[in-house]
């Protein structure tokens, strides 16, 4: 297969208050959302100025991945296009059509299966070629990364920075947390091929972070109505259960993201540490890959697989597979549907 280009898949943000709403009624386009709760989400984004920070962070990547490639001869150019802001993956197509690409390797900003993080992603290109239509390129988007070194690699580091910045007379008693965003049960159960694949890629990259097995995984960011059950327990409740324990502190690692997004920077290092400011639990929160060299190396290494049959770099020992077997992961029931 010979490719001819790199294109970044991501979320997408709001960079300006008026981006807000229409940000967000993409993000649940489709799905019977009122605005009430989206203006409930867009306070959130208001706090920060209407801005979120993931559009500069996937700025900054692709010129990283960018100047990498140029540095280990990987002659691909480099696109950016996104699910719910602007750039939209769509109109990234239409210029890689005009710039007369035909096919390109794509990588999305998520590292584990299922729905929301992997087979969305598949649903975006196959979206944006048919709107593009006849000469679209084709993409093919790389594979899932949970136990690749550049991600456990920079995840491992952030959580020893942040138990540094701990008391350390108070280690006995101190709790590493690991945080995913939460997804709805029955995403959960369908997730990858044979189900279940979103928990057991966490659980697998938790356990390669730490180095060993005395931690937890938990949830955060849940939406959606009270009645749907989503993956629980919620971080805030978990602190306050890690308090009744005896627990004096807390490493919070967010190892469902790859970078310092809004769900991190709001509902951690706002929501949970004030949780745990009100329960006198010490807290520090670990870093995200972001732009962390071991990170763009992986994905030029991910890329290198593709194009040179270079040999996949693993740390685990869950399965893993190129282009997602048919039929995976369907999405949610839609309310109203
Ligand atoms: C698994 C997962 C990831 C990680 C994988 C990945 O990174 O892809 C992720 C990332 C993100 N989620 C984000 C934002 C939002 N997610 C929402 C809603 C939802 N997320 C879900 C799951 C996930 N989400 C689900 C099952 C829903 C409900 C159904 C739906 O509506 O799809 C809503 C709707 C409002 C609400 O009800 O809260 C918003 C605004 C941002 C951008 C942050 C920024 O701006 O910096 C990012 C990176
Ligand atoms: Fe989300």
């Amino acid at each position: 297969m010979v490719y001819d280009a790199f294109v970044l898949l991501s979320f997408g943000g709001p960079e300006k208050p008026d981006d807000v709403m229409p940000f967000l009624r993409n993000v649940v386009r489709g799905r019977g959302v009122p605005d009430e709760r989206l203006a409930e989400v867009a306070e959130h984004y208001y706090h920060f100025g209407g801005v979120s920070p993931i559009n500069q962070q996937n700025r900054d990547l692709l010129a990283a991945v960018g100047k990498d490639f140029a540095a280990n001869g990987v002659d691909l150019p480099t696109y950016w296009g996104n699910r719910n802001w602007h750039p939209m993956l769509a109109d990234t197509v239409a210029r890689m059509r005009d710039d007369g690409v035909t096919h390109a390797l794509g990588f999305a900003t998520s590292a584990y299966g299922g729905y929301s993080s992997c087979k969305q992603y598949w649903e975006d290109i196959a979206n944006a070629r048919a709107k593009v239509g006849p000469g679209a390129p084709v993409i093919s988007k790389l594979r899932q990364f949970w136990d690749h070194p550049g991600f456990v690699g920079p995840h491992k580091n952030a959580v020893r920075a942040a138990l540094a910045t701990l008391d350390e007379s108070r280690r006995e008693t101190t709790r590493l947390v690991f945080t995913a965003h939460s997804i709805p049960l029955s995403m959960a159960k369908t997730a990858g091929p044979t189900g279940g694949r979103y928990e057991a890629q966490l659980h697998e990259t938790a356990r390669l972070v730490a180095g060993h097995d005395d931690w937890d995984l938990v949830w955060q960011s849940r939406s959606g109505p009270p009645q749907v059950p989503w993956l629980e327990p919620d971080i805030n409740d978990h602190l306050e259960a890690l308090k009744e324990r005896g627990v004096t502190d807390v490493v919070v690692s967010p190892i469902g993201f790859v970078s310092d997004h809004l769900e991190v920077i709001w509902d951690l290092d706002n929501e949970a540490a004030e949780t745990a400011k009100r329960l006198g639990l010490g807290y520090a929160r670990a870093a995200t890959p972001g732009i962390d060299p071991q990170f763009v190396t992986m994905v030029r290494e991910l890329v290198q697989e593709r194009t040179d049959g270079a040999p996949l770099k693993r740390l685990g020992t869950l399965p893993v597979w190129d282009d997602c077997p048919v039929p995976c992961c369907p999405p949610p029931q839609r309310r109203g549907a």
